[in-house]
């Protein structure tokens, strides 16, 4: 780690900055995950200033830079999250935009529900399903991978949570999940689609809130639906129907997510036929640090915005009380001050990693029990290992097709879906 992962001021003050007028929304769109840390780079700083969504913007990269992000009494989720990308990926009023000792409470139910016997029971469910998947369309038949992760994953966290996987409609609602994560970060149709997928998904949570609550469903107590429908907030109410039914989804439509990694594994093992047989091989440590990688290198969580709690000043950068901050995430996880040979896809770089909260950042920094961190970090690196071992042992046989992936598309995705011809 280099001297500015520590917080040495490099930067060029905002003001000496004179695009901070600029809009960057179209660019930033348009150019997608390496947008920021382009214009860091030229402007040789830690930070900018510009406008997002009309209104200034201090956005910025690196470990010093989570750091101050992740700084609670510094910056605050509420109101940051631009209006369309919250109610289509998160819903309203759920623990991505709460704050204080309502987020604390809130975050203690997700917290609670994803321990490590939660880790080991959906695993447990998907080898099932990947079993079942894969063995039930006999010898030589075409997969994509992505479309069987979705299917496997978004069943096994289903049935995990204690909603009917075995329904016809099943696979439907699996598809909708992946609607909703496909289109947060765009403008058009996938937009659209996106929406559309909430509304059912949320309709289809309620149903299971709704049951609980009226003593039609008895889950067993620990399981994801009674734990979410009979929670109560921090002054002891009820959640609202639909932000019960939001925060259900908030469990399931993220672990759906893990489908994006895992193809990113497919094509990562494709690519690194060493790393593959050593995987297959059992070492562990190796399956470990190359999905350790998968999550550092490939693209998915963009950025996370928040809001200035007060004015204060930072490096030479001014924050205004109200103003927004935006974190660059994938910047901070490919930041050459912090990852040598950033670019490179090396799995060896986590081998002898030692665990540090605001460097490797692809599902937030800090601490996940007092700030906004994902609480589902085990959970993805538990299904990801899973799915990459599986992969790496099958050897399937990897047809032409088209692997590219855009880093002008958010979230990125592998354009083929990486199609796989498992060997008879
Ligand atoms: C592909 C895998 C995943 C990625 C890339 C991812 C990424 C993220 C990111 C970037 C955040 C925002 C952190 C912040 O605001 O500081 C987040 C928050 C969250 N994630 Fe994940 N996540 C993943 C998997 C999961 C899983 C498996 C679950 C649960 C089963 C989950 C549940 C949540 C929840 C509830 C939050 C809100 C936390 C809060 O606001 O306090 N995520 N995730």
């Amino acid at each position: 780690m280099s001297a500015a992962g520590t917080g040495t001021a490099t930067a060029a003050p905002v003001d000496a900055v004179p695009e901070r007028h600029r809009d960057v929304s179209l660019p930033l769109w348009w150019y997608g995950y390496r947008f920021i840390s382009r214009r860091m780079d030229r402007l040789r700083a830690t930070a900018f200033q510009a406008r997002l969504l009309g209104s200034p913007t201090v956005f910025l990269r690196g470990r010093s830079a989570a750091q101050l992000f992740y700084d609670n009494t510094k910056f605050t989720r509420v109101g940051a999250i631009p209006g369309p990308i919250k109610s289509t990926l998160f819903g309203r009023d759920t623990v991505h935009g709460l704050d204080g000792h309502a987020h604390h409470h809130r975050k203690a139910m997700f917290l609670g529900l994803l321990d490590d016997d939660a880790v080991e029971q959906v695993t447990d469910i998907a080898a099932l399903h990947w079993h079942e998947r894969l063995t039930g369309r006999g010898p030589r038949r075409r997969i994509v991978l992505f479309h069987e992760a979705v299917q496997v994953i978004a069943a096994a966290v289903c049935d995990w949570a204690g909603m009917a996987t075995r329904h016809p409609e099943f696979p439907g609602i699996a598809t909708e999940l992946a609607r909703i994560v496909d289109g947060f970060g765009s403008a058009g149709m996938r937009h659209v689609r996106a929406r559309v997928a909430r509304l059912r998904c949320r309709r289809w949570a309620r149903g299971y809130v709704s049951a609980v609550r009226d003593g039609r469903l008895h889950p067993p107590p620990h399981r994801a639906v009674a734990v979410v429908a009979r929670h109560r907030d921090e002054r002891g109410r009820l959640l609202p129907l639909d932000v019960a039914a939001d925060e259900l989804v908030n469990v399931i439509r993220p672990t759906v997510a893990v489908a994006w990694l895992i193809t990113f594994a497919g094509l990562a093992l494709h690519r690194e036929p060493g790393w593959a047989e050593r995987i297959a091989g059992g070492d562990r440590a190796a399956l470990t640090a190359f999905c350790q990688e998968v999550r550092r290198y490939y693209p998915f969580a963009p950025f996370l915005a928040a809001r200035a709690r007060k004015d204060f000043q930072w490096q030479g950068h001014r924050f205004t009380r109200g103003g927004r901050v935006v974190l660059d995430l994938y910047g901070t996880d490919h930041d050459p001050r912090l990852w040598d040979r950033p670019e490179e896809f090396d799995p060896g770089r986590f081998l002898a990693w030692r665990f540090d909260p605001f460097s490797l950042i692809p599902q937030g920094g800090g601490d996940a029990a007092s700030g906004h961190r994902c609480p589902g970090e085990a959970l993805t690196m538990g299904l990801l290992e899973q799915a990459t071992l599986l992969l790496a042992r099958g050897r399937a046989e990897v047809p032409r097709q088209n692997l590219s992936f855009s880093l002008s598309r958010i979230p990125s995705r592998v354009t083929s879906g990486v199609v796989l011809v498992p060997r008879g």
